[in-house]
This record gives C-alpha cells, sequence and structure tokens, in this order.
C-alpha cells in the first residue's frame, strides 16, 4: 500500500484566473485541489471598482462546474487615484477581500499600477482601519536595479518605509523569491505581516531558464532566483512559521505568447501546484508542516474560517497534460507539462 496523505482542504492565496475563454478553460484545475482562491484583480482593463469585481467574480461562478464546491475571494487593482471610499464600500460588503498593490511596470499588466506610496497613502490608511490587508508584488520599477535584485530594493526602499509609516496595516509579500525576504518575514515582530510562495521558486533556481537554450516556460516574475536563495525560501515554506503559506501564482498564458520574441511572464502552474509542493515538504522531510502551510497559515492571516472538507494524495505517479487546449485550437503549456509527478490526488471534490 503506497504511502497516502490526507489533509484539510488547501486554499491558493495568489492567483491568476483571467477571463472569457482562458477562464473557462483554466477553472477546474484550481478547483479540484483548493476550495478557496485570492483572484488577482490584472485584467484588461483591471478590476479596479467594486462593481468590476462583482461582475468578475459573476463570471468566476458561472464558469465553474456544477459540482465544484469553490470560493473566489476578490482583489481590488489599486491605482493612483483609487478613491479610499471604493475599496472601503467593496471591504464591508463582502465584495473585496484584499487590495493588490502592483507598481507601475513590475509586471504583466501592471501598467496602472502604483506610482509612488505617497499617491496612496489615503488609501492605505483608510485599509489600515478597517484592517483590510494590502498584497505587494515587490519588486523595485528602477530600471537601473539589477532584475535579480528588484525584490530585495523593495523591501529597503519601499516596503521598510510602508510598514513603518502604517504600523497595523495587514501586508502581503506575494511570491517571495529571496533570502532577503524570508529573512525580513521572518524577522518581523509586529504580527501583520506575511508571504506567499510559488511551487516554482521551491522547485527550481535561475538556471532553469536556460537549461540548453532559453525556456520561456520557466519565466515569471519574480524572475528564478540563485540557488541559495532557493535553499531560504524552501526553508521559510518548511519551517512551521505561520507568515508562510501557499500562493501558486498561477498565471497562464498562451504559448505563442510565451514562446515569442518578447515572451510574458508568468507560469500556468495549476494543474501541479499543490503535487509540488507537496513534494517540496516530503524532499524537506516536513510533512508534518505541509498542513499548515497549505490548508491553516493563509485563512488564519486573512481571518477567515478552516475549510471543513478533506483532500488525500498518494504517492504514487501521475502525469501533467503537455498542453491544455482552448476552445479555438490555442494551447496553455502548463508548469511541468509533459512530466510526471510523484504524488496524485485520489479524493477530493471532483473537477
Ligand atoms: N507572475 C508573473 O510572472 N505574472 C503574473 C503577474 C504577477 O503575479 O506578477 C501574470 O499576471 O501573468
Ligand atoms: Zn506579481
Ligand atoms: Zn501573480
Amino acid at each position: 500500500m503506497s504511502l497516502t496523505i490526507t489533509l484539510r482542504r488547501p486554499d491558493d492565496w495568489h492567483l491568476h484566473l483571467r477571463d472569457g475563454e482562458v477562464l473557462q478553460t483554466v477553472l477546474r484545475y484550481t478547483t479540484r485541489h483548493f476550495a478557496r482562491a485570492i483572484v488577482m484583480p490584472n485584467l484588461k482593463p483591471p478590476v479596479t471598482t467594486v462593481q468590476l469585481a462583482r461582475e468578475y467574480r459573476n463570471r468566476i461562478v458561472a464558469a465553474l462546474d456544477p459540482e465544484a464546491q469553490f470560493t473566489p475571494l476578490m482583489t481590488a487593482y489599486l491605482c493612483d487615484q483609487t478613491p479610499a471610499e471604493e475599496l472601503r464600500r467593496g471591504f464591508e460588503e463582502g465584495v473585496f477581500t484584499a487590495v493588490k498593490l502592483y507598481p507601475a511596470g513590475a509586471t504583466t499588466h501592471s501598467e496602472f499600477g502604483v506610482t509612488s506610496t505617497a499617491k496612496v497613502a489615503r488609501a492605505l490608511e483608510s485599509m489600515q482601519a478597517i484592517g483590510m490587508p494590502l498584497l505587494v508584488h515587490g519588486e523595485s520599477t528602477d530600471p537601473a536595479v539589477d532584475v535579480f535584485d528588484r525584490e530585495a530594493v523593495f523591501i529597503e526602499e519601499t516596503l521598510t518605509p510602508l510598514l513603518r509609516d502604517f504600523p497595523e496595516l495587514k501586508v502581503v509579500m506575494e511570491h517571495i523569491t529571496t533570502e532577503q525576504a524570508a529573512q525580513f518575514v521572518s524577522g518581523d515582530g509586529s504580527g501583520r505581516l506575511g508571504a506567499t510562495i510559488t511551487p516554482q521558486h521551491l522547485l527550481f533556481n535561475r538556471n532553469a531558464l536556460f537549461m540548453g537554450g532559453i525556456r520561456p516556460h520557466y519565466y515569471c516574475l519574480p524572475v528564478l532566483k540563485a540557488e541559495r536563495h532557493r535553499l531560504a525560501i524552501r526553508r521559510a515554506a518548511t519551517s512551521g512559521d505561520p507568515r508562510f503559506f501557499v500562493g501558486t501564482d498561477s498565471a497562464p498564458h498562451l504559448r505563442v505568447l510565451k514562446e515569442a520574441a518578447c515572451g510574458c511572464a508568468g507560469i500556468f502552474n495549476a494543474p501541479s501546484a499543490l503535487q509540488s509542493y507537496l513534494n517540496v515538504f516530503e524532499e524537506e522531510g516536513a510533512l508534518d508542516k505541509f498542513e499548515a502551510f497549505a490548508s491553516v497559515n493563509g485563512a488564519n492571516f486573512y481571518g477567515l474560517p478552516l475549510n471543513e472538507g478533506t483532500i488525500t494524495l498518494r504517492k504514487q505517479p501521475s502525469e501533467v497534460p503537455e498542453d491544455v487546449q482552448l476552445p479555438n485550437c490555442a494551447a496553455i503549456h502548463p508548469f511541468l507539462g509533459g512530466s510526471t509527478l510523484p504524488w496524485t490526488l485520489v479524493d477530493g471534490p471532483s473537477p
């Protein structure tokens, strides 16, 4: 009898579902494993208002398979001009769970993002007062900063002053990738700072981008880092520290848009994310810490109840599809597509 592990249903605290046919195609890969997800607002145009978020949530719910048990948790895309009142109203009406801060130009569809913390100070004050979390893509946008240093520079130049100026604001550093970020979060004594970690940053270092040629399907932002950083975030994820939790950053882009002269940043990892995380915890001898990372820490950070159901995975190989097809014949290549994972989902809500 092979090893099995049963855990409380997990949540994904950082997810891109996109819209239209892509949404219809990718949603089931998340709902198969995860009970809830923090849905990122970087659509085109971005989800900046309560009305847009309500409509987007309705489209997600309409795209669910009838038997899926899944709750999308919506976020507001913060712009320099976003009225504090719009965020507060969305939070109080149960539409917005959190606010997403993209430094303008830092990543995919971030062009309407924030140009300086000062511009959004009133919004942040109001969020601090009502306990509404701020989720940050933490990378410097200074073009003079080396691409591998952008997270560390953001921590020094932007995040540290922001946390000082808003001492009660709940903040999640999304998709951390560096030793500096792991240390910054675990060294924080204020109890209002958390961090998500993706499967790709736990599994690969930056060499993966150049294995015998350029590998666009390993390209995401923040970009993969050197081995010492990968080891640091593996230690953080598997440490049992409640400030670290799952956030897959599953970010689908069409294959043709990634395999291009200027390929998009983002990795579609929803089909393999949970098994990938589990594999990391097994390799680190930390299976006993897995449920906290996947199913407890994030909910506690957000002040949400833990999920009731369970899922079971077995130590048994499973294939990741080479491609996921859209109705119009376009394809999305999933993370680890065409390879075999050591774990298989054996019991959970059907996809
Ligand atoms: N992670 C990525 O490389 N891309 C994300 C945006 C983001 O999370 O920064 C996307 O929307 O494609
Ligand atoms: Zn990001
Ligand atoms: Zn993301």
